[in-house]
Parts: structure tokens; C-alpha cells; sequence
């Protein structure tokens, strides 16, 4: 069976398609700039895992449902295509944001799944609408398959109250359900089930570290997660691309009161215009790194507190697994930035890290065990597979619904 993965952004859309249950990737590809008369889409078909044919195309796409539309040509064109008919597609798995308390689990979409996705905008507003687009448009275009929804908040519903809660009025919980709801779980799952086979220990005590344009950190024990740095929205905790992560309220209350920003404006100040881009003037860590080597004290202030906020947490969540067993770094700054890794496990000899630089700077693919001789915990680098562990998960509620 052909399973296909959409994770739909707001203007970009990143897909994959496997053949099951060989968990075989047959082709993944990148939509971006939907919305422009310039957007482009990167469609690459692998033969046994390894990328034979990339094909790049630049089109006005108007929106998302143009953007699928063109995608599902690329899929079924004869010659060239995978498929060749939409209805070889049985599932389509679609990543969403934000679940609220509602999904603890990945779910059938229905109407009132649909409708509770809905409810949700207003808590992910980047998010959840861009999410549900995709899933309107993939009911058209994959008319006959399975419509599956995996959470990004699913994996972390296992935090106990005490760590979800804020010290808030009760009344904002219960009514208006005000909690740290907590994202990237499913990156956090798959690496941490990888990171405890590892280790042969399924009770393994792991901090995971997802950098990627978002960045959030969890303490995870015997596969549940029992805390998480983001939050009621995905802006907490660490320093991210354009996001500033942790901040004092009294920043807002004063850039809303004193300042005059409207709400709009400080909305668009945490999320696009904070984190790396606006300590050191881009968002792609590629740049910050050359800045660096370049000798900007910009960017270098900048790799300090993206490090120390890192270094921080995992303090935080080892006092929360009362003690360590590994650390994984995963996603696109957490695979390839050797600095920021060095610099996120500098002095943590009294956490039992101790990083072998040599490793650090070697690059192979797969799981890598960057741990020194004297480190009590190791130190881990697992390429993250969100789409992998999306489709996982589809295939097994339709197992169960078979
Ligand atoms: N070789 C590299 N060195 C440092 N950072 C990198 C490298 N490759 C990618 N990145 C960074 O990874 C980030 C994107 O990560 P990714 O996990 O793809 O994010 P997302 O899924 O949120 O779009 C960007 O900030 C980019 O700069
Ligand atoms: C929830 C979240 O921050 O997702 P992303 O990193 O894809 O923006
Ligand atoms: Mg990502």
C-alpha cells in the first residue's frame, strides 16, 4: 500500500510517499513560496534509497490547493511518476500542530476532528490553519484513501499536571484552557525510541533536543515525555530562527503599554523577527556560522545564548528524570551544527556529558555516538524523521481500523 505524508505550512508544504510495509520512501519533495507567481517546488524520486531524480520547477502556484494540485501531477505523469492513479494512495497522513487536550493519539479525521482543528486556530495561528488546508485539499484530491491526523501535541499529553500547568488562575485552565500544551512531538518520539534501542534500555532517562526553524527540548522516561520547553504556543523555551523563545511577560506588558505596539505587532516581533534572525541578523544558522568564522561579535553573542538557553534545559530535565542517561541532538541545526553542540556540552562535566571533539566534526549518516571516554551519559546525534513517523503511525491506526 502507498502511504502519503503532507506536512502543510504556511506557505510551504513538505511531502513524502512510502510504499508499505516495506517503509520504503518513493518520492519526498518541498512546495514553497505558495502564494507568489515565483514559487517553487523540489520534487525527488529515490530508487532503493538513495536520490535518483530531482526535478525543480518554478510556477505561480496561488495557493495550497494549486500547489497539491501540482504535486499529485508530479506523481501520477506518465512517464516519470510513481503512481498513476490518485486512488493507489491509501492514507494520507498529515501532520497538525496543534491537538489541544482533545488528541492524545493520532486520530481518523472526521467532520468533528475537523471541526476541533478548527476550534484550535486560535491557539496555533501559524499553524493549525495552514494544517487543515492541506487536509481540505487532500479529501479532493485523494478522494478514495484514509485522511489521518498526527499531533504535534499528542507525545506530550503524558506531562504530568504539575509541569503543564501554569500558576494561573484555575478558572483560565478549566474554561479557557490555558497549559503547556508542548510541539515537535512527534520528532521527539521517533528519536527517542531510536535513542533507547540504542541503548537497549526502554527505560532510558533522554533529553531530546529538536533545532530546527523551531527549536524545543523534552525529558522523556520509558517513551512518555514528562516535560517540554514550548508551550501553550510554540514560542517558549529555546532561542529559534525568528522566535525568541523564554521572555519575562513584562517585555509584552511594556512593549504593549509604553511602547504602543499592538498585539499584531508583538505577534509578529516573537515570531518573525526575534530568535537568531534578530540577534545576529539571519535565520539560517549557515549564515551565523560564517559570520562567526568572519569574526561578528554578533554573531557570536548570538551562538552563546542559543547555546547556554540548550545547556540550561538540559540542567532543568535532568533534575526532572532525577538523572541522565543521553542527550540527543536531531533536526537541521541538531545534525549539522558541530559548534552548536560543542558549545551546548562545554563544562557539563557535573551532568556526566563530556563530548569528543573529534567526533563532533566527523559527519556520516544515521545514529552517531559523539561521547567521549569519561562521559556518564552519552551524547547523540539521530537525524529525525517526522514524515517516516507520521506514516508509521497512520499505518497502524489503519491496521487497528482495518
Ligand atoms: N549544515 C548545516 N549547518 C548548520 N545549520 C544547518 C545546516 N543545514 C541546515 N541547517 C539549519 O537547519 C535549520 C532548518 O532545520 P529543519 O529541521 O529543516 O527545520 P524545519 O523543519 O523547522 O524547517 C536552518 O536554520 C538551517 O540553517
Ligand atoms: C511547532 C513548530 O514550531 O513547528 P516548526 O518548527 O515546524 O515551525
Ligand atoms: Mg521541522
Amino acid at each position: 500500500m502507498n502511504i502519503f505524508v503532507i506536512n502543510s505550512g504556511s506557505s510551504s508544504i513538505k511531502y513524502q510517499l512510502f510504499r508499505w510495509p516495506a517503509e520504503q520512501p518513493v518520492c519526498s519533495g518541498l512546495v514553497e513560496r505558495i502564494g507568489s507567481d515565483e514559487a517553487t517546488i523540489r520534487h525527488t524520486v529515490f530508487e532503493q534509497e538513495s536520490a535518483t531524480a530531482e526535478q525543480r520547477l518554478v510556477l505561480p502556484l496561488s495557493d495550497h490547493e494549486a500547489g497539491l494540485r501540482e504535486v499529485v501531477r508530479l506523481l501520477t505523469a506518465q512517464p516519470g511518476g510513481v503512481i498513476r492513479d490518485p486512488a493507489e494512495i491509501a492514507a494520507v497522513g498529515h501532520r497538525v500542530v496543534h491537538g489541544g487536550e482533545a488528541f492524545a493519539a493520532t486520530t481518523l479525521i472526521t467532520a468533528e476532528v475537523k471541526a476541533e482543528i478548527r476550534r484550535l486556530f486560535a491557539l496555533a495561528p501559524l499553524h493549525n490553519p495552514a494544517n487543515y488546508l492541506g487536509i481540505e485539499v487532500a479529501e479532493q484530491l485523494f478522494a478514495q484513501a484514509r485522511q489521518v491526523a498526527v499531533f504535534d501535541t499528542a507525545f506530550h499529553q503524558t506531562m504530568p499536571e504539575y509541569a503543564f500547568r501554569y500558576a494561573l488562575p484555575t478558572a483560565l485552565y478549566e474554561k479557557q484552557r490555558i497549559r503547556k500544551y508542548g510541539f515537535h512531538g512527534t520528532s521527539h518520539q521517533y528519536v527517542a525510541a531510536q535513542a533507547a534501542a540504542y541503548l537497549q534500555n526502554p527505560d532510558a532517562r533522554l533529553i531530546t533536543i529538536h533545532l530546527g526553524n523551531g527549536c524545543s527540548m523534552a525529558a522523556v522516561r520509558g517513551g512518555q515525555s514528562l516535560d517540554t520547553s514550548m508551550g501553550f504556543g510554540p514560542l517558549s523555551g529555546l532561542v529559534m530562527g525568528t522566535r525568541s523563545g523564554d521572555l519575562d511577560p513584562s517585555v509584552l506588558l511594556h512593549l504593549l503599554g509604553p511602547l504602543g505596539y499592538s498585539a499584531e505587532q508583538v505577534s509578529a516581533l516573537l515570531n518573525k523577527e526575534s530568535g537568531m534572525l534578530g540577534l545576529a541578523g539571519s535565520n539560517d544558522m549557515r549564515d551565523i556560522g560564517q559570520a562567526l568564522a568572519a569574526g561578528d561579535a554578533r554573531a557570536a553573542l548570538a551562538y552563546d545564548l542559543y547555546a547556554y538557553r540548550i545547556r540550561h534545559y538540559i540542567g532543568a530535565y535532568t533534575a526532572t528524570l532525577n538523572g541522565l542517561d543521553a542527550i540527543v541532538f536531531t533536526a537541521g541545526v541538531g545534525e549539522n551544527d558541530a559548534l552548536v553542540r560543542a558549545k551546548a556540552c562545554a563544562r557539563m562535566e557535573f551532568f556526566g556529558l563530556q563530548l569528543d571533539e573529534e567526533k563532533n566534526q566527523q559527519r556520516s549518516p544515521g545514529l552517531r555516538d559523539l561521547s567521549g571516554p569519561a562521559s556518564r551519559a552519552r551524547i547523540l546525534v539521530i537525524p529525525t524523521n517526522e514524515e517516516l513517523e507520521i506514516a508509521r503511525q497512520s499505518a497502524e491506526l489503519l491496521t487497528a481500523h482495518a
